[in-house]
């Protein structure tokens, strides 16, 4: 078997070589392009371009962009230069959609990666591109916002512009390099499924608000039944303390779990020291963040 293998890899070698002994032209370029593929992991792991503007706004260790860029999926946008594939942001317009696929599958997708709580220093005049996308009503998995809804972190903001245009598996590829990563699915499958057999961003839209009309009504139901007493209705005790602290119930909201959440917009004016907070210290188990660093080290061990 070995015989025969080498044999064919000594023609192959032969053939390399030009009459003068010479490693040939083909070989050269056939090397580059090898090359070029193993500094190109991008390509090697996802068929399609991922791509962020790196604000530098956030902790490094907790940072989703920065991981995959370590891990070697996404390429870093300088500011001036613009995306054509679509743009997921905070900037967006209308929101990710079925339709998008195209874009999606040619020109693949970027993200800005940057402090939720410094979005006003973004120039985002100078980033983007012909189609920025806002996401539609999905929960937050990743450990430092978990529960919230809209306020996604990069990588499960990629992942969902993905799963909404129908590629689950690129979705899965890159939230797997993450210890909560595949939660991000699980929670919100059954809406991503939703959102999957939508068309336009108009019916997009439409989607979101008839699920978000259910959870309403779904709330409203448990506090007719009197509910609250009963923790298996209720959900997360710590969100309960939240909510009973709060002088207002109507700020309160429920997610897929029926986690009592306060209300979040892509709009709302939460106080910048809050957002700092979360950001740069977040909420969550150090064990967790230890075994991330095993992981990256890993990987960065991997790669290089
Ligand atoms: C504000 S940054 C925060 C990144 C975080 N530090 C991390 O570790 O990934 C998250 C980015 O994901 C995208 N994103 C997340 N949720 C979004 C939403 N609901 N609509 C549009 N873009 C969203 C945007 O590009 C946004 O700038």
């Amino acid at each position: 078997m070995a015989k025969g293998k080498n044999k064919q890899s000594e023609e192959r070698g032969d053939r390399s070589r030009t009459s003068n002994g010479h490693k040939s032209k083909q070989f050269h370029s056939r090397k580059g392009r090898q090359e070029e593929g193993a500094m190109n992991l991008v390509q090697s792991k996802l068929p399609v371009k991922l791509a962020m503007w790196d604000f530098d706004q956030c902790d490094p260790k907790r940072c989703s962009g920065k991981k995959l860029e370590r891990l070697g999926y996404i390429k870093n946008l300088q500011v001036g230069q613009k995306f054509h594939g679509v743009v997921v942001s905070p900037n967006g317009k209308s929101v990710v959609c079925p339709d998008d696929k195209e874009i999606v599958e040619t020109g693949g997708a970027a993200v800005v990666e940057c402090s939720w709580a410094r979005l006003d220093e973004i120039p985002f005049h100078k980033i983007g591109g012909k189609n920025e996308r806002l996401l539609p009503y999905l929960v937050a998995a990743n450990t430092v916002n978990y529960g919230r809804p809209w306020k996604l972190n990069c990588v499960e903001a990629l992942a969902a512009c993905f799963a909404i245009v129908g590629h689950i598996e690129w979705a899965e590829e890159l939230l797997q390099n993450f210890s909560w990563g595949l939660t991000f699915l699980e929670i919100n499958k059954e809406l991503i499924e939703i959102y999957q057999q939508c068309t336009d961003s108009e019916s997009v839209n439409k989607a979101q608000d008839a699920w978000l009309a259910k959870l309403e009504e779904e709330v409203r139901q448990r506090k007719e039944r009197g509910s609250s007493e009963d923790i298996w209705m209720t959900g997360n005790v710590n969100r309960q303390v939240e909510q009973s602290e709060s002088e207002d119930e109507d700020d309160v909201e429920y997610d897929a779990l029926g986690n009592a959440i306060a209300k979040q917009t892509l709009d709302d004016k939460e106080s910048d020291q809050e957002e700092e907070e979360r950001d740069e210290e977040g909420t969550e188990d150090d064990n967790v963040d230890e075994e991330e660093d095993e992981v990256e080290e890993e990987e960065d061990k991997e790669i290089n």
